[in-house]
C-alpha cells in the first residue's frame, strides 16, 4: 500500500507587491518521507516553507498538513508541526536546559515529561556536562543539533528545516543528519531546504525550485537519469542555469 500524503499543496501562490516569489505550486509529501527542498538563492523555498507552516498567508491555493487546512485549522497544524529557521529560536542567554524545558512549556508537556525527554536529549546529543551552560557559549553544530532535537520535542508529525546545517563542517553535517535518521525511524516526516547536494544525495525524494516553480521531483537516482547527470551537484546545476532571477 502506497503511504499517505501528510503535505498537499494545490496551486500555492505568494506574490510580494506583484513580484510572484512562490508560483502555483503543486506537490506532495508522503507520510515518514525525507523531503528534499532546493533550489538557487531566491527560488522561494523559504516563503513556501513559510507558508507551508501557517507562518505566511498565500495570496492563492492551498495547503493541507496530515489532512488539515494550514490557514484555517491552525491550532491542530500548530500540534503537527517542528520549524527551524536559518536563525534558528535557541536563546543564547538561557543555558542549555533551560531551552530544552522552554520549549517544552511552549508546546504544555508535562513536568515529568519535559525531565525524563530533557535527560534523553542531552544524553542523545551528548551534551550532559554542557546542560547548565548558555547557549551562547556552544559551537555553532550543537547549537544546530539541539535547537533540531527542541524543534521535535514535541513529537510532531512532520518538521520542516530550513538550512539547517549552513556554515559546519561535513562531519558535524553528517552528525546532523544522524538525528534527522533517528527522527524519521520514529516516524516523523522530514521536510528540508539545503544548498549542500551530498544532503540532497541522502533525500527519499527531491524537488528543485527554480523562479518560483517547482521545474523537477523525484529521487535522486530518478533526477540523475532524467536529466543524464552523474551527481546531484550535476542536475542542480542544469535547472539552476535556467533561472532568470538570482537573489545573490
Ligand atoms: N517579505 C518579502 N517582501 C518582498 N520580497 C520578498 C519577501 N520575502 C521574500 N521575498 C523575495 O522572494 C524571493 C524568494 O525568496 P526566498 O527567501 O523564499 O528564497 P529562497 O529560495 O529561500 O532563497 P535562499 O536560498 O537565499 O534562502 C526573493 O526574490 C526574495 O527577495
Amino acid at each position: 500500500m502506497e503511504a499517505e500524503n501528510i503535505i498537499t499543496t494545490e496551486e500555492l501562490t505568494k506574490r510580494f507587491a506583484g513580484f510572484t516569489a512562490v508560483d502555483a505550486i503543486s506537490f506532495n509529501v508522503k507520510k515518514g518521507e525525507i523531503f528534499g527542498f532546493l533550489g538557487a538563492n531566491g527560488a522561494g523555498k523559504t516563503t513556501a516553507m513559510r507558508m507551508l507552516c501557517g507562518l505566511s498567508k498565500p495570496t492563492s491555493g492551498k495547503a493541507t498538513i496530515a489532512g488539515a487546512d494550514v490557514y484555517k485549522q491552525t491550532e491542530q497544524i500548530k500540534k503537527s508541526i517542528g520549524y527551524m529557521s536559518q536563525k534558528f529560536s535557541l536563546y543564547e542567554d538561557l543555558t542549555v536546559k533551560e531551552n530544552i524545558r522552554f520549549y517544552g512549556g511552549i508546546y504544555g508537556k508535562t513536568n515529568a515529561f519535559i525531565k525524563e525527554k530533557t535527560a534523553f536529549l542531552l544524553h542523545q546529543l551528548n551534551i550532559e556536562n554542557e546542560a547548565d551552560k548558555l547557549v551562547a557559549s556552544l559551537p555553532l553544530g550543537w547549537k544546530q543539533k539541539l535547537a533540531f532535537s527542541v524543534a521535535i520535542f514535541h513529537e510532531p508529525q512532520i518538521v520542516f528545516l530550513d538550512e539547517p546545517t549552513g556554515g559546519v563542517d561535513p562531519v558535524t553535517r553528517r552528525e546532523f543528519w544522524n538525528l534527522i535518521y533517528q527522527a524519521s525511524e520514529r516516524g516523523i516526516t522530514i521536510f528540508v531546504t539545503t544548498h549542500y547536494m551530498d544532503e540532497a544525495e541522502y533525500c527519499n525524494r527531491v524537488s528543485i525550485m527554480v523562479d518560483g516553480k517547482i521545474e523537477a521531483l523525484d529521487t535522486p537516482r530518478g533526477l540523475k537519469e532524467t536529466y543524464n547527470a552523474t551527481t546531484m551537484d550535476d542536475v542542480f546545476l542544469q535547472l539552476a542555469r535556467k533561472a532568470t532571477r538570482a537573489d545573490v
